[in-house]
């Protein structure tokens, strides 16, 4: 199950399986590793932030995050690579075997206390009560939280609107669907504004419908000004609503940057359809024109253009009497630039 945890509330005690006895990253910086200031250009920063667990694995390989402020970054990668494991640590509520991070360009998890209060969460882990109900939980959560501004009734009326939960706001949460869960998580990290909003997989357990509002939720926070970092194993459902990615493959960040610029640098795609008794005459005619890494698929193939125009693949297509019924370059996506740079589907666990 996922739920929420405000920050603001205590730190959990270590992760159980946390090592015993590790180096903890440093809590206050030092001369060598200077202070970021208040307003500094990041919202969230990281310097060589890695996690080793008893086990012996290392969960987060010394990653270097950089989420500017006003961005909306998609942390994405496979399951099991790591994102929640760095959000964690991020937020305190593990620490780090090595390195560093900040928040809103406080040393975490030193400056946790006065910088939490500023950051909305929703994550892993136990937080709402079974027996009451959506709203009931959010007054429990609320009352916890003394920096909480006045008008208690209206902000968790307009955060259970936000997230479409109005309906069952008096429903029992263990009544509650896995989709309405993570909803209320969502208007848990809502009940206030915040400068950064960190959301571990908000569309896990959501429909199609509840995903659309979410990206839609994103947007709007975005657009007030919020910098939000969303994780997501699920690339095409947060892509769009990305400025920034960042994404893991068993625990290193292989890939960071602006959105547009990471999928533009990728290579030009070819999407070509004929009729079953020509596929792989087409393939032939691809690979001979120069394409690489022609795939059929039924009557649909895929390569890679290089720098041969599409217009020339019609044209060699049609004089070897191959029946062009569709053909259009596409644009990678993040997933296209995932597999090229880690040889590996997205979707891949360990
Ligand atoms: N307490 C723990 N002890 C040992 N290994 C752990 C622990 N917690 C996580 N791991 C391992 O660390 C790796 C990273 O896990 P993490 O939950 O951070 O991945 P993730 O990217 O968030 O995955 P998902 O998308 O499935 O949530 C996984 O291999 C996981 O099995």
């Amino acid at each position: 199950m996922t739920s929420t945890r405000t920050p603001d509330s205590p730190a959990a005690s270590p992760h159980p399986g946390e090592a015993a006895g590790e180096p903890r990253a440093t809590p206050s910086p030092t001369p060598a590793e200077p202070a970021e200031q208040e307003g500094a250009e990041l919202a969230i920063r990281t310097e060589a932030l890695t996690k080793r667990f008893r086990s012996g694995q290392v969960a987060v390989d010394r990653i270097d995050l950089h989420v500017p402020r006003g961005a909306v970054y998609g942390f994405l990668g496979p399951n099991g690579s790591g994102k929640t494991t760095t959000i964690r640590m991020l937020l305190g509520l593990i620490g780090a075997s090595s390195g560093q991070a900040w928040l809103l360009g406080r040393p975490m998890p030193a400056a946790g206390p006065d910088v939490l209060p500023r950051v909305g969460a929703l994550i892993e882990g136990p937080a709402f009560h079974p027996w009451l109900s959506g709203r009931a939980n959010l007054v429990r959560l609320d009352a916890c939280d003394a920096s909480a501004p006045p008008h208690r009734k209206g902000r968790i009326d307009e955060a259970l609107d936000r997230v479409g939960l109005a309906a069952a706001a008096h429903k029992k949460y263990r009544q509650y669907s896995l989709g309405m869960k993570q909803r209320l998580g969502l208007a848990a990290a809502l009940l206030r504004p915040r400068e950064l909003l960190v959301l571990d997989e908000p569309t896990n357990g959501l429909d199609p419908q509840g995903t659309r509002e979410v990206r839609r939720l994103v947007g709007e926070l975005a657009e007030a000004g919020t910098t939000v970092l969303v994780s997501s194993h699920l690339l095409a459902e947060i892509e769009n609503v990305c400025t920034h990615v960042g994404i893991m493959s068993t625990g290193r960040l292989v890939l960071q940057g602006e959105r547009t610029g990471l999928t533009s640098q990728a290579e030009r795609h070819l999407w070509v359809r004929t009729d079953p008794e020509h596929a792989a005459g087409a393939a032939q005619v691809l690979a001979t024109l120069g394409l690489t890494d022609v795939v059929i698929d039924g009557t649909e193939l895929q390569a890679l253009l290089g720098e041969i125009s599409p217009d020339d693949v019609t044209r060699a297509l049609v004089a070897a009497g191959v029946p062009v019924l569709g053909l259009a370059e596409r644009t990678p996506t993040l997933e296209d630039v995932f597999v090229r740079l880690t040889g590996e589907g997205f979707d891949v666990a360990r």
